[in-house]
C-alpha cells in the first residue's frame, strides 16, 4: 500500500509522521479500509527510525473521529477483523508502537474516535473539542479498551459514567478528568502540538521508548479481554437490539431498545 484513499501521511515537521484520518464528509468516522490504511500508517511510521513522535488526527474541523462509519454497517462492518473493522489491531498497534503517540483533536472525539484518542500517549485538544461514547445509544459497546482502559484514565466511577449516560464532555471537562492533557484555543492547536513533539524530539528516543513499553505492560491484560470483547460483539451486531440503534441513527430518531420485550418478544438479551 503506497497510497491511501481515507487518510493522509505527512512528515510534518522534521521528525514527526502526521496522519490524518481524511473523510471530512463522513465527520471522519471509519469503515474497514480506513482502520487497514491506519494500521499501514502507524506501522511505517513505528518502525521508521527517523520519526520521534507520531501525531494523529481527523481533517476538518469538525471532527477528530467519530468512530465506526454506521453507513456501512448493517449488523457487521463492512472490512476483515471479527466484527468487520480489524480495529482492535489497530488499537493495539497505537501501544506498540515505540513512539509516543498525540492526539491533535478538534471537534468531536466520539464512540470509536473516543477510544483512539484515550489510547494515544497524549492528548491535546482545541476549545471546540468534544468527548464521548455513543455506544450504548446507537447499539454499540467498546468492552475491552473502550471501557477498562478508559476506567485507568479517568478512574471507574467517570468509566462507567461515560458509557451509561453517553454524554458529551468540553474539551475543559476531559481535561479535568484527565482525559486530555492540554487544552488550547483551536487557532494555537498546531503550534502546541508542534512544540510537544520538538520537545520530545530533543529526548532521548531509547529511553522513551523503554517508558513507553512500561506504561503499555501494565495494562496488557486487557489486550486479551478485548479479544473476547470483539467475538462478544460480533455476536451482539447480529441482534435486532444493536440494529434498532443503527436504524435510529441513521433514520435520525431515538431507538426504542425495549419496545420488542414489551410486546413478549423471546429474545436473548441481558
Ligand atoms: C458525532 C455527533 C455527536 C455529531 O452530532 P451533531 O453535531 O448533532 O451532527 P449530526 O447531525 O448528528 O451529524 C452530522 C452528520 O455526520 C454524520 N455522522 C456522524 N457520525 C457518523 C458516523 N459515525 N457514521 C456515519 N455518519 C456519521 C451524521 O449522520 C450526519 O450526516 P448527515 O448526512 O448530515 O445527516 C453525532 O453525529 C453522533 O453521535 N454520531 C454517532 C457516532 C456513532 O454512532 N459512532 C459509532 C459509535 S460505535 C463505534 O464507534 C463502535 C465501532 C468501533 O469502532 C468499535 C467496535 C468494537 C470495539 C471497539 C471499537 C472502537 O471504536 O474502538
Amino acid at each position: 500500500m503506497t497510497s491511501y484513499e481515507d487518510i493522509t501521511y505527512e512528515i510534518r515537521p522534521e521528525g514527526v509522521a502526521r496522519i490524518t484520518i481524511n473523510r471530512p464528509d463522513r465527520m471522519n468516522a471509519f469503515r474497514g479500509q480506513t482502520v487497514d490504511e491506519l494500521i499501514h500508517a502507524f506501522q511505517r511510521a513505528g518502525w521508521d527510525k527517523t520519526i520521534g513522535v507520531i501525531v494523529l488526527t481527523g481533517a476538518g474541523k469538525k471532527a477528530f473521529c467519530t468512530g465506526g462509519d454506521q453507513s456501512s454497517h448493517d449488523g457487521q462492518y463492512d472490512g476483515r477483523g471479527t466484527i468487520g473493522l480489524p480495529v482492535e489491531e489497530l488499537q493495539s498497534l497505537i501501544r506498540d508502537v515505540p513512539k509516543p503517540v498525540i492526539a491533535r483533536v478538534a471537534g468531536y472525539a466520539i464512540g470509536g474516535g473516543n477510544v483512539l484518542a484515550t489510547l494515544c500517549d497524549l492528548t491535546i485538544a482545541g476549545e471546540s473539542a468534544q468527548f464521548g461514547q455513543v455506544g450504548p445509544k446507537v447499539g454499540s459497546v467498546d468492552p475491552g479498551f473502550g471501557t477498562a482502559y478508559l476506567a485507568r484514565v479517568v478512574g471507574e466511577k467517570k468509566a462507567r459514567e461515560i458509557w451509561y449516560l453517553c454524554r458529551r464532555y468540553t474539551a475543559a471537562e476531559a481535561a479535568d478528568m484527565g482525559l486530555v492533557n492540554k487544552v488550547v484555543p483551536d487557532d494555537r492547536l498546531d503550534d502546541e502540538v508542534d512544540a510537544w513533539c520538538a520537545e520530545i524530539l530533543e529526548r532521548s528516543p531509547t529511553a522513551i521508548a523503554l517508558a513507553k513499553a512500561s506504561f503499555t505492560a501494565e495494562t496488557e491484560n486487557i489486550r486479551g479481554l478485548s479479544g473476547i470483547a470483539m467475538q462478544a460483539l460480533a455476536l451482539y451486531y447480529d441482534t435486532a437490539e444493536s440494529k434498532e440503534g443503527v436504524a435510529a441513527f441513521l433514520e435520525k430518531r431515538k431507538p426504542d431498545f425495549r419496545k420488542g420485550l414489551r410486546d413478549g418478544e423471546k429474545r436473548k438479551t441481558l
